[in-house]
């Protein structure tokens, strides 16, 4: 059991599918401030608790799949750079992980499914790009990037679905919008990271096509665009000031990433502060929704 949550990466679907609950909630609270104001009030459903925690299970699952669909994929290079996972470790065999991450997809695009059909088709779009990243896109400059980028911020658009037919997913837009953008800044410099490995690999990502150097620079231009946004959902009127006072910290965070890869080069600290700053990000979502 143990080493299959290890291949799910279950921290990172936690974080995930927390991200999600965030898009339901939020967008609850717009849906249903607006319909008071429309007065149609009385038709406006309360809370989906139980489609939340469908929405919590699609979210964990998928992610659990696509990680582990990943790692079936990378056994080569993971064999030589992290022969402690699961599969080059042993622990799971090749044609089990294939299986269990399969089932994963399936068990969560039917969850989204009975959720509404926007979240089915949501969840399987999603699995089906998962595959195809970890088969083939991871490998390519940029669109891997802007695949995992969507995906990770795809989690508030999937929450606000839940109220598709209210408008939820408009909703809850810009925080999609700001969670792409951190997370294909941090993907950028995963590959920067990565790029010896990935260069015997024969992949063709970013760093290997522009250098190291520039690949830096956009990664740096933008977090810092993300950071210069994230006043936008207090703004928009969608946070409170407890979030504008929680995410300037996750903002210095990510200025600190920033100048861990700009100024120190030095990509493994700059992931870890990005993605320490993109958890303060979501804590900061969640006290200011
Ligand atoms: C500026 C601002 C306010 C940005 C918002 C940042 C934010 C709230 C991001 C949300 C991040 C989120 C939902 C993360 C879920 C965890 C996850 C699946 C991240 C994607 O990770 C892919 C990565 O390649 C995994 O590698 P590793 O973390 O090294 O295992
Ligand atoms: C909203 C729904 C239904 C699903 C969202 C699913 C999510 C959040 C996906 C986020 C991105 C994710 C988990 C991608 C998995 C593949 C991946 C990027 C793994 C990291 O792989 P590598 O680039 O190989 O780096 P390492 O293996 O060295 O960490
Ligand atoms: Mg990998």
């Amino acid at each position: 059991m143990q080493a299959y949550l290890k291949l799910m990466r279950s921290g990172n679907c936690l974080m995930a599918a927390i991200a999600a609950l965030v898009g339901v909630f939020i967008a609850y609270n717009i849906v249903s401030a607006n319909a008071t104001a429309d007065s149609y009030a009385a038709a406006f459903p309360t809370f989906p608790i139980l489609d939340s925690l469908k929405v919590f299970l699609v979210v964990f699952f998928v992610t659990g799949a696509g990680n582990a669909i990943n790692d079936y994929f990378d056994i080569d290079i993971d064999r030589i750079n992290k022969p402690e996972r699961p599969i080059p470790s042993g622990k799971i065999s090749l044609k089990a992980a294939m299986y269990f991450s399969l089932a994963l997809f399936a068990a969560g695009s039917i969850i989204a499914a009975s959720i509404n059909m926007i979240c089915g088709a949501i969840a399987l779009v999603n699995s089906l790009l998962l595959i195809y990243y970890a088969s083939n896109l991871k490998r390519t400059a940029l669109f891997g990037n802007i695949a995992v980028g969507y995906l990770t911020g795809s989690t508030f658009l999937f929450g606000g679905a839940v109220f598709f037919e209210y408008g939820g997913i408009k909703g809850v837009f810009v925080l999609f919008v700001l969670a792409t953008m951190a997370t294909i800044a941090r993907e950028i410099v995963k590959d920067i990271e990565d790029i010896e490995g990935d260069r015997e690999d024969g992949a063709q990502t970013l760093p290997i096509i522009i250098g190291p150097k520039k690949a830096a620079y956009l990664a740096a231009f933008i977090g810092l665009v993300a950071v210069l946004a994230s006043p936008l959902p207090y703004i928009q009127s969608l946070m409170t000031v407890r979030y504008l006072i929680l995410v300037a910290v996750a903002d210095i965070l990510f200025a600190v990433a920033v100048y861990e890869i700009l100024g120190k080069n030095n990509p493994a600290k700059s992931s870890k502060m990005f993605k320490m700053a993109m958890a303060f990000a979501l804590i900061s979502f969640i006290a200011g929704a």
